[in-house]
């Protein structure tokens, strides 16, 4: 089924966004056919279902309307379609039309699909020497106390012999870590990205009960937490704290921190739940959801801290773009939730090429090689699938 809508919306130059929530079995994909698909910032009041895909700089997000919309859980299957004009009606009968005639017919599987190779690469990529030459300038700047916390990141290029066969991907991502927020989106004018994060920054249900999670400190399987990893959490974990009581909001449940493995890593992980609709002084609770995602990110799990000083260092010395890794994405108004996803474990795919993007939190006790070889683990997660 997913290879013969990623082969249909292909030849339809459609947009799509295919995804998996954590500890569940069923696939949701919404399609959209719209020529230029909408960037705004993202409001919660904003009720229409879709996929929302933001970059980690930059107020505005890709919004990709959930003009089609399919599930399936086992046997259960589920087609949406939204209301639609005389001129897309035709659109979706030419869609279904190409469709079915992949179901139905043996079809190559679907290894075409959009890149924007525009973006520029010529950054110094998968060097461990200028990474670790840039993780000691960031312990300096928080030795000097410019700030208390940075995310530095890299990129890994890997040469791929045939275009990744998409599906395969995904399903062996989405089989491999169940614990994760599975993820594909291919559009044609933002490339395909592909990935499995482990980090809720926020979901909200239909009855304003939001969450969202510290997910910060990360260690091998094999050796012990030490006090490095523990500050570095509790900077994410104040820092959320602090948005709450910013906003007014008294009353959150704080359950952790705990540690939560994936892959070859184990992470330290705090989960917050608040009851907003009762809690939240604003006349509306959107408001207030809207309001607590733009403070919380980008995160210091993902960014630093003081937020606007980690930040100023990562687009001075970082050489490359992140895009959407370290930002957010996930379906809003779906099934009556809307859940955002931190966008790690991630890569961007060209016809030819993966970009594999990891980070690691840097205080002042970080040992560059450690987090050197911790963004090489945190690799390792989608070169099993690429390999694969
Ligand atoms: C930045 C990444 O991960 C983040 C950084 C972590 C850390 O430094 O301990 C842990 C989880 C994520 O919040 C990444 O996976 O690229």
């Amino acid at each position: 089924m997913l290879n013969a809508f990623l082969l249909t919306v292909n030849s339809h130059h459609a947009a799509i966004a295919i995804w998996r929530m954590p500890e569940t079995k069923a696939i949701h994909l919404v399609v959209s056919f719209v020529d230029r698909l909408p960037l705004a910032a993202v409001d919660l009041a904003f009720k229409a279902p879709g996929f929302v895909i933001s970059p980690f700089r930059g107020e505005k997000a890709v919004f990709i309307p959930a003009e089609l919309y399919y599930s399936s859980e086992g046997e259960n299957r589920q087609i949406e379609i939204a209301d639609t004009s005389d001129e897309k009606k035709q659109t979706f009968l030419s869609f279904f039309n190409t469709l079915l005639s992949h179901l139905t017919s043996k079809t190559p599987y679907a290894n075409k699909y959009y890149n924007s190779s525009d973006q520029n690469f010529g950054h110094q990529d998968n060097q461990q020497d200028s990474f670790v030459t840039l993780v000691n300038k960031g312990i300096d700047a928080i030795k000097k106390g410019k700030f208390q916390k940075v995310v530095i990141a890299r990129t890994n290029m890997i040469e791929l012999n045939q275009p990744l066969h998409l599906v395969n991907a995904f399903e062996n991502l989405a089989k491999k870590y169940p614990n994760t927020f599975v993820s594909l989106v291919s559009t044609p004018e933002h490339g395909t990205w592909m990935g499995a994060s482990p980090e809720l920054l926020m979901n909200v249900n239909q009855d304003y009960i939001l969450r969202t999670m510290a997910l910060a400190g990360t260690k091998p399987t094999i050796s012990d937490w030490t006090q490095k990893e523990i500050e570095e959490h509790e900077f994410v974990k104040h820092f959320i704290i602090k948005q709450f009581k910013e906003i007014g909001i008294q009353k959150f449940e704080v359950l952790g921190p705990k540690t939560f493995t994936l892959g070859h890593l184990i992470h330290l992980k705090t989960d917050f739940t608040v009851d907003f609709k009762s809690t939240a002084p604003s006349p509306s609770p959107e408001l207030v959801a809207t309001s607590i995602l733009h403070r919380l990110h980008p995160t210091p799990a993902v960014c630093g801290l003081p937020k606007k000083q980690a930040l100023h260092f990562i687009n001075h010395y970082e050489s490359f773009d992140r895009s959407f890794y370290t930002g957010y994405l996930g379906p809003t108004n779906i099934q009556q939730q809307t859940s955002f996803y931190v966008n790690l474990r991630c890569m961007q795919l060209l016809d030819d090429k993966a970009i594999l993007y990891a980070g690691a939190g840097i205080t002042r006790d970080s040992d560059p090689i450690k987090e050197w070889e911790e963004t090489n683990l945190k690799n390792k997660m989608l070169l099993k699938v690429i390999k694969d």
